[in-house]
């Protein structure tokens, strides 16, 4: 679905991406972890167009999508959910939905494609009137991930999307995106909380200083003692990858 091959770039003249390459299949939820100021978030900002790249090619189902702006990427199928709120909390639920799918092509199908979003997510309906600052967190983070959904991606970049959230809200945000999945929907994931994501994950990947230094089932990952090391703050010694 997604393949990235040893892409560099970063900011300005700093380089953050350094040599980043790995693939991940169609239908699948993939978690990325490591250390703070790895890159993770960089990967994402790569991926949507968001960065600079210096050189590497990112390849969407075979296509090269290489700086592509965000534009493109929403049109190739991609969507991204950054980090934090990103909903606008003084408008209604069913008002930010309606934000969610201003780009849409088709602007007369949206309503439709609005209603069917609110059926897979029947608390939207529910609370279609209220003002989005009074959903839950977790609530809010599900407003943003069916806002994501109008635009139909194949592929879904979700930053970090239990922050702030109690662990049941947690659990729930987990559960849809693994219903996502078992639609059909490519879903590549932040996240701190490692240990709750790999159990939810297809597959993990541990990303240190801008490379993918670990990508396997994520069940293998949670049972790799280097994986435990690196959760608290360690890092991976080079002789024990080799
Ligand atoms: N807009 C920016 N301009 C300059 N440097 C940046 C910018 N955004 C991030 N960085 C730097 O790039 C590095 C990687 O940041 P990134 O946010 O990708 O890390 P991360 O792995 O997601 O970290 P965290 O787990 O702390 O969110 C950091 O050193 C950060 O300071």
């Amino acid at each position: 679905m997604l393949e990235l091959k040893d892409i560099y770039g970063g900011y300005g003249k700093i380089t953050i991406l350094n040599g980043t390459s790995f693939k991940i299949p169609r239908a699948s939820i993939t978690t990325v972890i490591g250390p703070n100021g790895a890159g993770k978030s960089t990967v994402f900002k790569a991926i949507f167009g968001l960065l600079n790249i210096h050189s590497g090619q990112i390849l969407l189902e075979g296509t090269d999508v290489t700086g592509r702006t965000p534009k493109q990427m929403i049109d190739a199928g991609v969507t991204y959910v950054p980090q934090g709120r990103n909903v606008v909390p003084q408008l209604s639920v069913y008002h930010n939905l309606e934000l969610g799918g201003i780009t849409a092509r088709d602007q007369r199908k949206l309503r439709d494609r609005i209603e069917q979003v609110m059926d897979q997510f029947p608390m939207l309906r529910e609370f279609r009137n209220r003002k989005a600052v009074e959903l839950s967190g977790g609530q809010q983070k599900q407003l943003e991930v069916a806002r994501a959904l109008l635009l139909d991606p194949k592929l879904m970049l979700v930053d970090e999307p239990s922050i702030g959230l109690s662990p049941n809200l947690v659990k729930d945000v987990f559960r849809t995106l693994q219903d996502l999945r078992d639609q059909g929907v490519t879903i590549l994931m932040v996240e701190q909380n490692a240990k709750s994501a790999l159990a939810v994950s297809d597959y993990g990947l541990v990303l240190e200083l801008g490379q993918a230094r670990m990508h396997d089932e994520a069940a293998k990952l949670l049972a790799d003692p280097r994986v435990g090391h690196l959760f608290l703050g360690g890092h991976i010694d080079e002789e024990e990858t080799a």
